[in-house]
């Protein structure tokens, strides 16, 4: 891959399943074929990127990450992946995901820009997909995600765990796959897209289509692209990702030697970080997916949706979280026939929490993976 908006695709590339004696842990390549996508057009020859740990043929637990994360929930694993995971101290022998008992499988969502299918892709026709990307739903996800379970040969999951956008793909995983998950960790997510991360969404989305650069989503051919839309999007995005509480006792009223606010900095920081490594066109058509989410939708309802689950669930939230409020997994946890309840993550870092509380969140995953 040869535009400058892209991320990893260009990296060398293992397709299909593992093989015995294949290494594990390092990021290898499906290609699932093509994908009946909700809306009824077909999304062709997709290929999903996924590392694994552990050994195959132990029971498989998969994890799903969320908005702009990626396959590599745990490093170093090798060879061009010398960066650590983003659940470092979750996965790992002897740790709450026991790679001692499990294969752990994680895969680059589909839309992403991570080495899976998104829009920055080339199509059939040889050039990026761009504006011709088609709409995904968090349904999509889950088709291609199924397409790749069934190419590793994995029937059923042990546990399927995922927080935020991956825990939207693990209730669908759950409502839509019932005989195909055992078990069921969900972390600062809802059963639908609410108004107020529609709202969110709405603003990060105009950030990104409004820049100059977006070329109504052909800009991949172009020497820049809407970065600064992104960035923008990332701030808005960060600031509900912390609590109010966190942001006044870190920075308060403080500035910058330069003048800045340090709250100010501290956004912009993570905004241009975002842009070195994701695509904008990968970030609109996660966001629309996410927004997408109802796990209603065609069900009857979400009660009754839920209802379908059978997997033994742990349910969690995070008690400053003001993007998925509590209330989001108290009615997850009252609807989901197997659910024990809801756990509550205490951090004062928000929605953050599910990357930040590691030990807090491990002791939870380790209880929704017991025997
Ligand atoms: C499953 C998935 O979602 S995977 C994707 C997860 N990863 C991301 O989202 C990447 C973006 N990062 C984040 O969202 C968060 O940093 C987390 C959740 C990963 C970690 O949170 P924390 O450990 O609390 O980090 P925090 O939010 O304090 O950010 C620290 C960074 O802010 C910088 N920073 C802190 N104060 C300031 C300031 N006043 N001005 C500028 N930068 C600042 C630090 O230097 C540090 O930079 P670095 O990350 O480049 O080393
Ligand atoms: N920091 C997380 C937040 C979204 O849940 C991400 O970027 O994926």
């Amino acid at each position: 891959m040869t535009s400058p908006h892209l991320t990893s695709q260009d990296l060398p590339s293992v397709t299909g399943a593992w093989r015995e004696g294949d290494p594990v842990g390092s990021r290898r390549f499906a290609d699932v074929g093509d994908v009946a996508l909700e809306s009824g057009s077909v999304l062709p020859g997709v290929r999903l990127a996924y590392e694994t740990w552990g050994t195959p043929g132990r029971d498989a637990v998969l994890v799903l990450h969320a908005l702009t994360g990626d396959s590599h929930v745990v490093g170093p694993t090798g060879p061009g992946h010398a960066s650590p995971g983003w659940w470092d101290t979750l996965v790992g022998p002897g740790l709450p995901i026991d790679t001692d008992r499990f294969l752990v499988v994680c895969a680059n969502i589909l839309g992403g820009c991570q080495g899976s299918t998104g829009p920055a892709s080339l199509a059939p026709d040889g050039r990026p997909w761009g504006s011709r990307f088609p709409d995904l739903t968090v349904r999509d996800q889950v088709a291609a995600e199924v397409l790749l379970a069934d190419a590793l040969g994995i029937e059923r999951w042990y546990a399927v765990v995922g927080g935020s956008a991956g825990g939207m793909r693990g209730l669908e995983w759950a409502v839509g796959h019932p005989s195909r998950v055992e078990r069921l960790f969900l972390l600062a997510t809802s059963a639908q897209a609410s108004a107020e991360q529609l709202a969110l969404s709405s603003v990060q989305q105009a950030a990104i289509t409004t820049d100059p650069h977006f070329h109504g989503g052909d800009y991949y051919a172009e020497r820049r692209g809407p970065t600064n839309g992104l960035d923008l999007a990332r701030r808005v995005a960060h600031v509900a990702y912390r609590s109010e509480p966190e942001l006044q006792q870190r920075f308060g009223r403080e500035r910058e030697p330069d003048g800045r606010f340090s709250v100010a900095s501290y956004l912009e920081h993570h905004g241009t970080k975002l842009t070195r490594r994701f695509d904008a066109g990968s970030y609109l058509a996660l966001t629309r997916a996410m927004d997408s989410h109802d796990v209603g939708r065609g069900r009857g309802g979400v009660a009754a949706a839920l209802g379908r689950v059978t997997a033994r669930t742990v349910v969690a939230g995070i008690d400053s979280d003001r993007l998925y409020p509590l209330h989001q997994q108290r009615e997850l946890a009252d609807l989901v026939p197997g659910a024990d309840g809801l756990d509550v993550v205490h951090s004062v870092h928000g929605h953050d929490g599910f990357l930040v509380e590691q030990e807090q969140v491990g002791a939870l995953a380790r209880r929704a993976l017991a025997e």
